[in-house]
């Protein structure tokens, strides 16, 4: 009988059929630092701070500034965003990930692409395979994209699309409030917010990006990753984790991974590199990865916003105490994606070496947060 033709690509790997983890998927050094429960009581050391967007304007603030600060993520909770469209969310992704191998082995992500299937592009820099499978798209124009999972479009596709659409209209909303709330965080007054959004039209031009996660259960978790430990590169990230937990984030002193608790409707907010460079580095993105399970497969969601492609992000001038210098020089998002690459192949920081040439950078570019030029 012939091969079918998914089971030739190179990239496919049945984690249904897979009884133990081949030294492909055994990742070492795993273990090297303890995980601690971050579900604690809220104010206990290693517990995920929570910031409820029900509290006052003036509250919320004060836990964002703390939590951006301190941590670069927390649990968003009375965000508005209705629960039984996320339990929709969470319905399509799993049926699409339910897809045939071949259907998704043909919407698979080309080298340099930016949507498909498949491994996140991070992948491409480790030699080990992750416990997972990805799927990449553009909210703002998936329907084409679709096609590729569903060329004959149909029931699913246009359910799928409709749900995606849906959410990704609550999300930009929200994007554009939180936002504001970091802004707020960073000391700002609603008039500067504002004149802020009328000169530089930050919250205006975010462009979002959506990353779907599939983890399958694994026969042995302890030597498999979901996804491997990283920064989000861009401004910030939402994630919509089922309630399967499985993703960590890492704290120093001591190092330590913290279990991020799977709350029923909370995103997780994952501040991004672009977003410690806008913000001078008051808040810091957070290093993160995601574990897998061995009786239940997780899904989840990534919502990540960043600037389009040509806009130079530098500090913000607010952020930036008076007398000093920025400590970051201006790129775009895809500059800095150049430079995170050459991090990786060498072992680098990218925000260390987009931090110290600040100086060198004409004032101009250091000072315009965001420089659209089309
Ligand atoms: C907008 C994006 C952020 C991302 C690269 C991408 O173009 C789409 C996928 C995102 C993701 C998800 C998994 C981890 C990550 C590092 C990766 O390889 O792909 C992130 C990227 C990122 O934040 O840089
Ligand atoms: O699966 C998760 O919880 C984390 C996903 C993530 O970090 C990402 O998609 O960038
Ligand atoms: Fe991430």
């Amino acid at each position: 009988m012939p091969t079918p033709s998914h089971l030739k690509n190179p990239l496919y790997f049945d984690f249904r059929a897979a009884r133990r983890v081949p030294e492909s998927h055994a990742w070492p050094g795993l273990h090297e630092h303890p995980v601690v429960d971050g579900g604690g009581a809220p104010g206990t050391p290693d517990a995920v701070p929570v910031v409820d967007l029900r509290e006052s304007g003036a509250a919320a603030a004060a836990g964002v500034a703390r939590a951006a600060e301190l941590w670069g993520a927390f649990l968003l909770t009375g965000h508005g965003v209705p629960a039984e469209l996320l339990a929709r969310v969470e319905d399509r992704i799993a049926r699409m990930f339910a897809l045939p191998a071949a259907d998704k082995m043909r919407a698979v992500r080309g080298p340099g692409d930016a949507c498909g299937y498949g491994s996140p592009p991070i992948s491409s820099f480790f030699s080990k395979c992750m416990w997972s499978e990805g799927y990449t798209f553009s909210p703002a124009s998936l329907r084409a994209d679709l096609r590729k999972l569903w060329p004959k479009a149909g029931d699913d596709y246009a359910s799928f699309c409709d749900v995606m659409e849906e959410f990704h209209k609550e999300m930009r909303v929200l994007a554009g409030k939180l936002l504001e709330l970091f802004l707020r965080a960073l000391g700002l007054t609603d008039e500067e917010v504002a004149a802020v959004e009328e000169e530089r039209r930050i919250g205006e031009t975010m462009t979002a990006t959506m990353h779907l996660n599939w983890y399958p259960r694994c026969p042995d978790p302890r030597r498999a990753l979901g996804l491997i430990a990283h920064t989000d590169s861009g401004f910030f990230t939402f994630v919509l984790q089922s309630l399967v937990p499985g993703l960590q984030l890492f704290r120093h002193a001591p190092d330590r991974w913290v279990a991020v608790p799977a709350v029923p409707g909370a995103f997780v907010v994952n501040v991004g590199d672009l977003f410690q460079i806008l913000t001078n580095g008051r808040f810091h993105s957070v290093y993160h990865r995601a574990v897998v399970n061995r009786d239940l497969d997780r899904i989840s969601l990534g919502y990540f916003l960043g600037p389009p492609p040509h806009a130079k992000v530098a500090p913000l001038r607010e952020a930036v105490p008076p007398g000093r210098t920025p400590a970051y020089r201006a790129v775009t998002w895809p500059e800095y994606m150049g430079v995170r690459k050459k991090a990786f192949t060498t072992g680098a920081s990218a925000l260390k070496m987009v931090a110290a040439a600040a100086a060198e950078s004409d004032d101009a570019d250091v000072h315009q947060p965001l420089v659209l030029s089309s």
